[in-house]
């Protein structure tokens, strides 16, 4: 049954025991999360910790092993059609329609989500026209970048106006003009009420647009709350480093490097 309390509506995401292993290797651990509505999110950890692992499961992509995900109380796993009409979700990997042009993608996904034509084409060039990608609306995906690929994809996600953004690594490979527009459309979002979830690597990124994160690292959370809690006093950079434990820094190996 889906949960539907006013306790687990005020969080746009509710992650709780959520656990999932590919054989013997445990991805996510056990993790448990709560992103407040209204909240701009972050999930930050190093390669492989499980970020986009968690999201997936998150958003109804893969099947946890245990636990729950919860979006404004609504059970992903045993309701996934109400929890979907709530999120608009940017996924790793980027598989998209190939033979399909930018602006069809946007109808296709929109017509998908029950919008009328009307709506759908208004929406559309509204995101192409701020995305910058109106020249690139009639060319297909198969010719985008990796940036124009995940801008199209953003429109997709914020599309059908979803209450909740959950997304994968927004600003990788976006170029420096682009990023500071889909950081403004995020926080307009934000202002206006919407939630963001985003995972990311880069620290400076996060700290300036979130107001919450989680440091997670090989499936568990490392610490969780607002960034004035996380921080501890301290850059995030550096008590990021303190959490998930430092590495040599390559001060050690690669001796043939620099002989
Ligand atoms: N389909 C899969 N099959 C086997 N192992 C997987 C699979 N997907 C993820 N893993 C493993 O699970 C762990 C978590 O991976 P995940 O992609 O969630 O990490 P991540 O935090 O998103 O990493 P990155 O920052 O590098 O994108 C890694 O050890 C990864 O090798």
């Amino acid at each position: 049954m889906a949960t539907n309390s006013n306790a687990t509506k005020e969080h746009a995401l509710e992650l709780t025991g959520l656990y999932k292993a590919f054989g013997t290797k445990v991805a996510v651990d056990h993790i448990d999360l709560i992103v407040q509505a209204g909240s701009f999110y972050g999930l930050v950890g190093p390669n492989g910790a499980g970020k986009t692992t968690s999201l997936s499961m998150a958003t109804g992509m893969l099947r946890p092993d245990g636990g729950t995900a919860r979006i404004f109380g609504v059970d992903v796993w045993q309701n996934p059609a109400a929890a979907k009409e709530l999120i608009g979700v940017l996924p790793d990997g980027l598989a998209m329609p190939e033979r399909l042009t930018g602006r069809e993608v946007l109808t296709y996904m929109g017509l998908l989500r029950k919008l009328d034509e009307r709506t759908v084409a208004t929406r559309a060039q509204e995101l192409l026209d701020v995305l910058d990608l109106q020249e690139a609306a009639g060319k297909f995906v198969s010719e985008y970048s990796t940036g124009m690929r995940k801008k199209i994809a953003l429109a997709t996600a914020l599309l059908h106006g979803p209450k909740l953004l959950v997304l994968d690594e927004p600003f990788e490979a976006v170029d420096p003009v682009s990023a500071s527009t889909i950081k403004n459309i995020l926080r307009r979002f934000v202002d206006q009420g919407g939630s963001v979830v985003f995972s990311s690597h880069v620290m400076a990124t996060v700290e300036q647009l979130c107001d919450s994160l989680a440091v997670v690292s090989e499936g568990k959370v490392r610490a969780a709350g607002t960034m004035e809690s996380v921080r501890a006093g301290r850059d995030l950079e550096d008590r990021f480093v303190e959490l998930v434990g430092a590495r040599s820094g390559g001060k050690e190996g690669l001796k043939w490097l620099l002989s």
